[in-house]
């Protein structure tokens, strides 16, 4: 297969923070697939769940430093730049456009993504564009919630990794990754309570928390008086 052809891999998220949950089950997931680089994209307006605490910015520094040292990922910041909510399949659609129309593009999720991805915007369009690679994730059903939602599962599953780089789009792969549990919300949460959480992300992005303010107890106490 010529290089340009070779499977892309994005992996999109709020990333407010950054963590370990994120890092150690995509780079198993990478050594599994063969994935030799994961794109990772921060969105701008995410959908679906409360606006972040940290900006844009400081959640794409935290990122950059994250990744810094891994050369596994790097930095896609496009759906920054639009003031939208940041759609994946728009996102996937830009980018089919770019690649063309047999460029292997796959879009990584976690379990809990899986399960509620039928309330996404245009959400049956998504595999006409990408493959998804699912990494597990602790404390999350390994089943849809209705009969139908898991006969669509079933009937886009593959346990053959070949196939993800063989076709531009249309599998699902559920990767046999490890159980990290770690959230953003317990490491926001911990930060309020002014507890530490060093061991749950990255040193740097740790002490960029830190020198910014992020999460911090007193910010915590005004949310909560909101
Ligand atoms: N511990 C984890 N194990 C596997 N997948 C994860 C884990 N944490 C996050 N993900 C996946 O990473 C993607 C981006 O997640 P996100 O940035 O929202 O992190 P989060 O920890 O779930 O955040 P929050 O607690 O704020 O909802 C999602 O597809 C999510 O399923
Ligand atoms: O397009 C959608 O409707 C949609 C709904 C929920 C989540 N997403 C994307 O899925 C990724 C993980 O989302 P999140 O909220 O778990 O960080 C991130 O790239 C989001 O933009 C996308």
């Amino acid at each position: 297969m010529s290089e340009h052809l070779s499977l892309h891999a994005l992996f999109g998220g709020t990333f407010d923070p950054i963590h370990f949950g994120h890092l150690h089950p995509v780079a198993a997931l990478a050594h599994q697939v063969g994935l030799q680089q994961v794109t990772l994209l921060p969105n701008n307006v995410p959908p679906h769940r409360p606006q972040p605490e940290a900006s844009a910015a400081q959640r794409v520094e935290m990122v950059k430093l994250a990744i810094a040292d891994q050369p596994l990922f790097r930095l896609d910041q496009r759906e920054l730049q639009r003031a939208t909510p940041s759609w994946t399949v728009e996102t996937l659609a830009e980018l089919r456009q770019e690649r063309g129309e047999q460029q292997p593009l796959a879009f990584i999720i976690g379990q809990d993504s899986l399960l509620t991805l039928h309330k996404w915007h245009r959400w049956q369009d998504l595999l006409s564009l990408c493959h998804l690679l699912v990494c597990k994730r602790p404390g999350y059903p390994a089943t849809m919630e209705s009969a139908e939602l898991q006969q669509w599962l079933d009937s886009h599953l593959t346990t053959d990794a070949r196939a993800l780089h063989q076709q531009p789009a249309g599998w699902i792969f559920m990767a046999d990754t490890p159980l990290v549990s770690i959230s953003a919300t317990e490491i926001r949460q911990r930060r309020h309570d002014g507890e530490s959480c060093d061991d749950l992300l990255p040193a740097a992005v740790s002490a960029y928390i830190d020198r910014e303010g992020l999460y911090s107890h007193c910010q915590g106490r005004d949310i909560l008086r909101r």
